[in-house]
């Protein structure tokens, strides 16, 4: 269980997060929508232990990461997949590489480079079975700068998967693809976040499909909480005061 206190994260006069209060079940799948700077990218990176609160309490199963000394929070961290914005692939490795980073936290960093340069059969066989799940086993031995984004895209999910950590989060994993893409890799992440019984928390900027693959909708409006629930009680109204639109505006009138 994720649970997150009374949580600010400032930078100078700036309030990326105010007054954040939230509780995760393990297994939850959870889109955080919001406008541009509303604090969905800082609450996910709080999450990862990239950021850590000024005031407030972030706890994962009875852990309060901001306790933790440095070795014991490299353990934390892998059991949290992190995908950013930018996907944090290595271009000039092979798919299989990046995929085999996934578990760089949970070993020492000389097994980790052996693993690159002489990975173990059944290593590379794990590796080709999650590169099938997420549907480019093909392109297991291809330098990840070759592939389209939508392909890294799904790398980094490979990569995610591959750490074997109880939860994903998911900085706007489907940003740099087009539409049917974008619906196929959402479906792959959830359906196989699912499978694998982990939490999911995905920022996403379109609200149709957050509402078509998640059951909880987190809605922030300048690093505050500002709806949370299922995609059925996220009216018009609560559409508008998100994005702070005229009565005009309904949700079928972005994206
Ligand atoms: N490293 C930083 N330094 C200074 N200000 C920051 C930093 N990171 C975020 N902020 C500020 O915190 C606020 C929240 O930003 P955040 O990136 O969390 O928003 P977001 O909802 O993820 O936006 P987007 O949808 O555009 O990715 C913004 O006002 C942003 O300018």
């Amino acid at each position: 269980m994720i649970k997150i206190v009374d949580a600010y994260l400032n930078f100078g006069s700036t309030h990326a997060l105010a007054n954040v209060n939230l509780t995760i079940d393990a297994g939850e799948q959870i889109a955080l929508i919001g406008p541009s700077g509303s604090g969905k990218s800082s609450l996910l990176k709080v999450l990862a232990t990239e950021h850590s609160l000024n005031q407030g309490e972030y706890v994962y199963d009875d852990t309060t990461p901001a306790n933790l000394p440095a070795r014991k929070l490299q353990q934390f961290r892998s059991n949290i997949a992190y995908i950013p914005q930018d996907l944090a692939l290595i271009p000039n490795l092979k798919v299989s590489q990046n995929v085999l980073l996934g578990k760089i936290g949970k070993s020492h960093l000389p097994a980790t480079l052996k693993d690159l340069i002489f990975p173990a059969a059944h290593k590379i066989k794990s590796v080709h079975s999650i590169l099938d799940e997420v549907g480019i086993k093909e392109k297991i031995f291809h330098r990840t700068d070759s592939l389209s984004g939508g392909q890294q895209q799904r790398v980094a999910i490979a990569r995610a998967l591959y750490q074997q950590a109880s939860s994903i989060l998911a900085d706007e994993p489907v940003s740099a693809v087009d539409p049917s893409r974008a619906h196929s890799l959402l479906s792959c992440l959830t359906t196989l976040s699912k499978k694998h019984k982990l939490t999911l928390i995905s920022s996403l900027h379109n609200l149709d499909y957050a509402r078509e693959f998640f059951p909880r909708l987190i809605g922030m409006r300048a690093g505050r909480i500002v709806f949370d629930g299922s995609p059925d009680d996220f009216s018009d109204d609560e559409f508008r005061k998100l994005y702070k639109l005229s009565s005009s505006h309904t949700s079928d009138t972005i994206e």
